[in-house]
């Protein structure tokens, strides 16, 4: 029994030239090595498991284990079965451990804006951590009726008519479903206010629109959400360290100059709004600066010449950079961040929507979060 769940978990990859068996699932490594080196009457067996996450059996303890075996003039046959034994205990134990380890979560997902770059790369990335694409999409009217490939499904894309009818169906076929919206900055209130009329939890990475609103409408419904503008762990994190600097440090930058610059693809239709959150922070640490006086940047020639932006990314691409001056200038800072293509965010957006499926499932009090929020608990990969 030990044996067969052994053999459906790890898979024989290869023998080694010194003759290791190396078995390997996604859970992990298995080198099991039993060197027959007769000096004088000893008969050594080295075992060696080295496994990862989400089995963590050795993480605190021994990662490698080695036994040796004094034998008396074993029989071939008496060996056999001790080295067959010895296999057995190992594999039971290793079997048991992985019927312990926690099961990946799992859920339907819808991705609107799937005909866009970022719908595209978040439906991608649902399918690779092995979350269930619904093959439903929300895009604009002139997308209506196509259907997309993406992650090898083909996905069936919704105009703006009828939506109600469709999102309700969703969610009764697809219980527990939680939406993702990448679309456009004039479509986030009304998407907003359609998935709170539904009930759905949803996953807000479209930036834009009126916010002040898109808050109030999901308070009001109280409805499961993570909104933000920014999905990649890193940037978040510097979010949020600006973020803590602000509340410790009030007016610390006071009298100072800011000039903020931000690049994206020429087909952006608003203002970064990581920018608008980072200077948020900069005016609460005393900094006079109105988001108006933000530098964007869109032409791809400016791009490459003076921002240096890899010509393979002008398409998708995020580069910021924020300068202060001191009154007398005599003190500078500068932060950037520059981000190419669109990993980041899709990544960010699936441990977004797994984040809200655990606060669903468990109730929680708690129902509009921010990136901040999954990276400080822990849930960003
Ligand atoms: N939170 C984050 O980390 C990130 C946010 N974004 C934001 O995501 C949004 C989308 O960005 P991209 O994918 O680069 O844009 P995109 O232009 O490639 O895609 C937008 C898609 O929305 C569709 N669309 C247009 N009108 C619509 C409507 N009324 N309803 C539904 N869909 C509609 C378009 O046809 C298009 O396919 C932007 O607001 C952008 O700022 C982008 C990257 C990261
Ligand atoms: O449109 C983009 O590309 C991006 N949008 C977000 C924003 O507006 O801040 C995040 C990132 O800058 C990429």
């Amino acid at each position: 029994m030990a044996s067969l769940s052994f053999s459906l978990l790890f898979r024989h990859s290869e023998t080694t030239r010194r003759g290791a068996s190396r078995y390997s699932s996604n859970r992990g490594q298995v080198f099991i090595v039993q060197e027959e080196s007769r000096k004088g009457r000893k008969i050594v067996q080295i075992m060696v498991l080295v496994l990862q996450n989400p089995i963590v059996i050795f993480r605190q303890g021994n990662l490698k284990q080695t036994t040796f075996f004094r034998s008396q003039r074993e029989s071939a046959v008496v060996r056999k079965k001790r080295l067959l034994k010895a296999n057995l205990s190992m594999c039971s134990s290793i079997t048991e451990k992985v019927d312990k380890a926690p099961q990946k979560v799992t859920f339907p997902i819808v991705v609107n804006g799937c005909t866009g770059k970022m719908g595209k790369a978040v439906a991608e990335a649902a399918v690779s951590a092995g979350l269930k694409l619904v093959p439903v999409s929300f895009s604009s009217s002139e997308e209506s009726g196509r259907v997309v490939q993406v992650g090898g499904m083909d996905v069936k894309v919704h105009g703006p008519s009828g939506r109600e009818g469709i999102l309700a169906s969703v969610c009764d076929e697809f219980p527990n479903v939680i939406v993702v919206d990448y679309t456009v900055p004039a479509a986030v209130n009304e998407n907003a206010e359609l998935y709170c009329k539904i009930g759905v939890p949803f996953v807000m990475g479209t930036t834009g629109g009126d916010r002040e609103r898109l808050f109030k409408t999901v308070e009001d419904a109280k409805v499961y959400a993570v909104i933000s503008p920014q999905m990649g762990k890193q940037v978040v994190a510097f979010l949020a360290t600006m973020e803590n600097m602000a509340k410790e440090f009030p007016g610390a930058f006071s009298g100072y100059s800011l000039e903020v610059i931000e690049s994206h693809q020429a087909s952006k239709l608003d203002t970064s709004g990581t920018a608008k959150a980072v200077i948020s922070c900069f005016q609460k640490l005393g900094v006079s600066f109105e988001v108006d006086q933000i530098q964007q940047i869109r032409d791809p020639k400016m791009q490459l010449q003076m921002v240096g932006v890899p010509e393979e990314h002008l398409s998708g691409h995020a580069f910021h950079m924020y300068h202060l001056t001191s009154p007398d200038q005599t003190v500078s800072f500068e932060f950037q961040h520059n981000v190419c293509g669109r990993s980041i965010y899709a990544e960010g957006s699936i441990d977004a929507a797994i984040f809200l499926h655990k606060k669903v499932q468990s109730n929680a009090d708690k129902r509009i979060y921010n990136m901040i929020d999954v990276l400080r608990e822990g849930n960003m990969r």
